[in-house]
């Protein structure tokens, strides 16, 4: 089912920071949203998730506004992981994984078979099994990454909204994380991701939004989103296009657009 918003104008204190910006996300896609910084990344994937209130506007998961879902089957659909995810309390690895069980057990049952195996499941997806009798306050920040990516995982969301999830990881980390997000989008889950690195991005990415300063710039397949006149209007960039072992095309900036 579709993640689409139309119109949409969002407020953080006196600012708007989106501007009546309107895109429809795709399931079984991944989705990268870029733009520099301030552009209103994060305040969109928060919209989208329904963290946060529209001035005008609507977020639509298939054809219900996402505001009117109830919070439970709200959260059982779509999973967040924010920007900088902190973990209050110092739980074991794997019972911080089982928290991404939450919306789906019922008030005060303990965990099912079914919890016990998503969890599993998500610890070996992201290659954290190691991990799962740490505390998560003894862990890296990458690893930390992981962890809540695997408890987002577990929840086993339709749709997977993560601003900035490559940030704290090493090459071979981003390197898996992307792909573990094109496994998801493989079997169907829609997925969301908000990245800086253009190459990164036309590597990962189906569909790509432009943002510049809360307006849309170009919404469409990488290979239209990246090319050099958007990535132009989006970042004020030049790029130099290079091919990779697949002949899949990467856009390199190499310096600021002149005039
Ligand atoms: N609580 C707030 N009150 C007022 N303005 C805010 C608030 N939070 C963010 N902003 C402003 O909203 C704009 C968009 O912020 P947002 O975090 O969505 O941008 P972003 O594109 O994700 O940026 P970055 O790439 O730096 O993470 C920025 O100009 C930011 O300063």
């Amino acid at each position: 089912m579709e993640l689409s918003f139309e119109n949409l104008s969002v407020s953080l204190g006196e600012r708007t920071v989106l501007h009546g910006v309107g895109a429809v996300f795709r399931p079984g896609r991944v989705t990268a949203i870029l733009g520099p910084n301030g552009s209103g990344k994060s305040t969109l994937v928060k919209a989208l998730a329904g963290l946060i209130d529209a001035d005008t506007g609507h977020v639509r998961l298939g054809n219900r506004q996402i505001g009117r879902i109830p919070p439970r089957e709200r959260a059982q659909a779509i999973g967040y992981l924010p920007q900088d995810p902190v973990v209050h309390w110092n739980l074991a690895v794997r019972d911080l994984v089982a928290l991404g069980r939450l919306p789906h057990r019922s008030p005060f049952a303990g965990a099912s078979d079914d919890d016990r195996a998503a969890v599993e499941a998500a610890l070996a997806a992201t290659g954290t099994v190691h991990l799962a009798e740490r505390g998560a306050d003894a862990l890296s920040g990458g690893e930390r990454a992981r962890v809540l990516l695997a408890r987002v995982i577990a929840g086993a969301p339709r749709w997977l909204l993560a601003d900035e999830p490559l940030a704290s990881l090493d090459p071979v980390h981003q390197l898996d994380m992307l792909e573990q997000l094109r496994t998801l989008a493989a079997q169907g889950t829609g997925v969301v991701i908000v990245l800086h690195d253009l190459i990164q991005a036309a590597r990962a990415a189906d569909d790509v939004l432009l943002l510049n300063q809360g307006r849309v710039v170009r919404f469409g397949t990488a290979a239209e989103a990246l090319g050099h006149q958007p990535l132009r209007e989006a970042f004020g960039v030049e790029v130099m296009v290079i091919a990779d072992e697949q002949g899949r095309l990467l856009p390199v900036p190499i310096g600021r657009t002149k005039g």
